[in-house]
């Protein structure tokens, strides 16, 4: 797992360290990781043309100890300060190094319109366009764990400089103006080439949107020992421990026996596709309830499955209902020892009394929206938020399907599988979903594993049918085994 911990877990891990060492330590280790990822972004120091961004707190600090690295190292450092504060003992050791540090035009009030503003300071008139322009790397050093969500008018008329003129940007802990406990976006922020970070991830560098803005992200280690992570991302490694790989004794009963409620007369698909779903998983056996003209088409497609009721180790149930579904029937079921999965449809039976067994629920934003009452844009726009919110008031563990998909568990903790590609978008890919979660919940996994290992292994599996193309759902499902296979060995 990679872990993230929130602004909160960091200050304190951070004020435990920094009683022990001496003052400055810390900001040296963090400016040393990012100028050692600086320079091998851009494969040398000597001649390259640097472009730090200073903000008013630490992340400039960081940004300008960095910049004295590279100074040292032969690179042409210009630090632009955005604020009237800035980290003194930083600007005094780039200048030092033979960096140059302007200040923003040298008022209270930086300038904010880029065609009038000019740099003050040893450079005399050069405008900061120019330096901007011209530079290879600019570093975003404006605001760290400290910042507020948005960028003010003059750091975003620089940013922008360089966005026009494709110079790459890395981000100094993270892109400045995202909200780094929630990884929402709900101003301006920067758009980073890669992100340096110090300590440990923070949220904002697992969950989109702000995810998506950090590009790849480096940790560099500083020294912290930190509690239990607020949130965790699923990574290859992490399937070899949590997969339930049958051994020598297993028989189809033992590894786990799914009994699947889905499909309809409207729409027997969903069946099929979460039935090809449910067998690419662990399960032994899959005993299908429904229909019996949808039961017809699901043996059709899947001849090893049996059909009628049965004893079962997990239910998955939804997935094409339609007026199918069994409201008392499910109820009945959720009251009883066996986990159950709950998609589409099936959602509609889940009521927030807690009166059940262990409940996963896969839904997308639209359906979570449905459930919490609120409209789906505001899901979209929170969706950690909301997640959390679902799982602690169902009290189930709570899947909520997008391209980080987020696993929510009513005791808080949370997990994130972001493998996924656009192409996913499809119709039946959340049918192949529910099915291999359900797989995974029969075999024995817990409702957050079982949901963690499934998101990841439907993201690893998409990736290989899409191949960067579009795909079908049956693709998907069809390289759910090829995408075991190879976890399984590589992690
Ligand atoms: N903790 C650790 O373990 C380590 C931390 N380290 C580093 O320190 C960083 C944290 O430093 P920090 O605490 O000084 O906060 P930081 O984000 O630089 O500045 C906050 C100030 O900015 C301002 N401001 C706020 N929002 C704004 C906005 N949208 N746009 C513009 N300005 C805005 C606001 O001031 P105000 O405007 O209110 O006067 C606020 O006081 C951390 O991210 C990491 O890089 C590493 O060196 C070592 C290990
Ligand atoms: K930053």
């Amino acid at each position: 797992m990679r872990h993230a911990h929130t602004v909160d877990q960091v200050r304190a891990a951070e004020a435990d360290l920094m009683a022990r060492l001496p003052e400055g330590t810390l900001m040296q280790r963090a400016a040393t990781g990012l100028a050692v990822a600086i320079s091998n972004f851009l494969g040398h120091s000597y001649g390259a043309r640097v472009v730090l961004l200073v903000g008013s707190g630490d992340n400039g600090g960081d940004a300008l100890y960095a910049g004295e690295i590279l100074a040292r190292r032969g690179a042409h450092v210009t630090a632009i300060l955005l604020s009237d504060k800035a980290h003194e003992a930083g600007i005094a050791a780039l200048t030092a190094a033979g960096g140059r540090v302007h200040p923003a035009d040298g008022s209270s009030t930086p300038a904010t319109a880029p065609s009038s503003t000019r740099l003050a300071g040893a450079a005399g008139e050069a405008r900061w366009e120019e330096a901007i322009a011209g530079a290879d790397v600019v570093v975003d050093g404006i605001v760290g764990i400290g910042g507020r969500p948005g960028l003010k008018p003059e750091a975003l008329a620089v940013v922008q400089v360089a966005v026009d003129h494709d110079v790459p940007i890395v981000a100094v802990d993270m892109p400045s103006g995202v909200d780094v406990d929630s990884g929402e976006t709900p101003a301006e922020h920067v758009k980073a080439a890669f992100t340096v970070t110090f300590g440990t991830h923070k949220i904002c560098h697992l969950v989109d949107p702000a995810a998506a803005a950090c590009g790849p992200v480096h940790l560099v280690d500083i020294g912290l020992e930190l509690p239990p992570a607020a949130v965790s991302a699923i990574q290859d490694a992490d399937i070899r421990d949590l997969y339930p790989v049958p051994h020598g004794e297993s028989d189809k009963y033992s590894r786990g026996v799914l009994g699947l409620m889905a499909g309809s007369a409207q729409y027997p698909g969903a069946a099929v596709i979460a039935t090809s779903g449910a067998l690419a998983g662990p399960i032994g056996m899959l005993r299908y309830v429904g229909p019996d003209e949808v039961a017809t088409a699901v043996r059709a497609a899947h001849p090893e499955i049996v059909a009628g009721e049965g004893r079962v180790q997990a239910w998955a149930i939804g997935s094409g209902l339609g007026d199918e579904l069994d409201v008392a029937k499910v109820r009945e079921l959720l009251m009883s020892e066996i986990p159950v999965l709950l998609d589409a449809d099936g959602l509609k039976a889940l009521d927030d009394s807690g009166d059940h067994n262990a409940v996963l629920v896969t839904p997308h934003a639209g359906e979570l929206a449905r459930l919490l009452g609120v409209a789906r844009k505001v899901v979209e726009a929170e969706r950690l938020k909301y997640a959390r919110q679902a799982a602690e008031r169902y009290e189930v563990t709570v899947l909520l399907k997008g391209a980080t998909t987020i696993i929510a568990a009513p005791d808080g903790q949370v997990r994130v599988s972001s493998n996924a590609t656009p192409w996913l978008a499809t119709a039946g890919a959340g049918d192949v979903l529910a099915g291999l979660c359900g797989s995974l919940l029969a075999a024995g996994l817990s409702p957050l594993d079982a949901g963690s290992v499934g998101a990841y292994l439907h993201g690893a599996a998409a990736q290989l049918a899409s191949a960067d193309g579009p795909l079908t759902a049956m693709q998907v499902a069809g390289k759910v085994a090829e995408a075991t296979r190879l976890l399984l060995d590589l992690a």
